[in-house]
């Protein structure tokens, strides 16, 4: 029996769903452990509470004694910095990585006005909707998508800027009205992602766990993480990346592109390099990001 550890709310309980039936349908038996953690009980500003590793914690510390055999992450809430006895066992295909606006009357972007209330909580969304020099008034909002998207319907907002993975794991792709090109903003790193998370002595389950993983997207989030690790960024910070296996002229490399905010900015850089060292690549373009004047 695997013993999957998750969250409650309907996007965590989704991505645990969808990672049980693919153990089972693998032949094993899991079954689904609730987990509470201080981001589901604290309704504060993420950034005041310790970023979004606040989901994190409690679902490692069960790990750790052994309550749970596997916990379920949103990579891009997942910190960069490694866990002593917890490795990622496997890390499955990918949802669409962008970030899609959800705006009332089916408004895109551009047919926004100058001074809609556009609702979003995150740093790294505020910095590049606002280099887009539109004039929207951004506004920092939280709680689950369900409440975000009931905040246009109700006509409190304009919009909503959301990750298009979380509308597809929740079945809601429906209330999309743009889905934001990478060039104009870039996703959270490891964005539409899962991290499969287990004690890394535990043989058993990662036995289990391999045929989930996409050795692509694996090294696409491992230089994604790690742009945002050299940027000694948490989760919270105004980073965009976004890694892509593209066919090069002597085969498979990857493709790295940054954002950083910076004073009232962004900068932007792209880069590739090997597949099988994507973390060389992460942390040279952060440093190029860093250098940039
Ligand atoms: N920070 C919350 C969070 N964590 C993961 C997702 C969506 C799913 C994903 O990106 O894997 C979301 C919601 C959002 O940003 O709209």
């Amino acid at each position: 029996m695997i013993r999957l550890g998750t969250r409650r709310s309907a996007l965590a309980t989704a991505q645990a769903t969808d990672v049980a039936d693919r153990l089972r349908a693998l032949g094993h038996d899991v079954e689904l452990v609730p987990i509470v953690t201080t981001g589901d009980t604290n309704r504060a500003p993420l950034e005041q509470i310790g970023g979004t590793g606040v989901f994190v914690s409690a679902l490692r510390d069960a790990l750790l004694a052994g309550e749970i055999d596997i916990a379920v992450h949103s990579l891009k809430d997942l910190p960069t910095t490694p866990e002593a006895g917890l490795t990622l066992g496997a890390i499955p295909q990918r949802e669409d990585p962008r970030d899609v606006l959800v705006a009332r009357d089916g408004l895109s972007l551009g047919e926004l006005q100058t001074g809609a209330l556009v609702g979003t909580g995150s740093p790294r969304r505020v910095a590049q909707l606002e280099a887009l020099g539109l004039g929207l008034e951004l506004t920092g909002i939280r709680g689950n998508v369900d409440t975000r998207i009931a905040m246009v319907t109700d006509g409190k907002l304009d919009a909503v800027v959301l990750a298009r993975a979380g509308l597809a794991r929740l079945g809601r792709l429906s209330e999309v009205t743009e889905t934001l090109d990478p060039i104009q903003v870039l996703p959270a790193p490891g964005q539409g992602a899962l991290g499969i998370e287990c004690r890394d002595d535990d043989d058993v389950v990662l036995k289990a766990l391999a045929p989930l993983e996409d050795p692509a997207v694996r090294a696409a989030v491992t230089a994604e993480r790690q742009m945002l690790a050299t940027l000694e960024a948490g989760c919270t910070a105004p980073v965009g990346a976004l890694a892509e296996v593209v066919e090069g002229e002597d085969g498979p490399e990857l493709w790295l592109r940054g954002a950083l905010g910076q004073d009232g900015g962004v900068r932007r850089l792209s880069a590739n390099g090997p597949v099988d060292d994507p973390r060389a690549l992460g942390r040279r373009l952060a440093n190029e990001l860093l250098e940039q004047t």
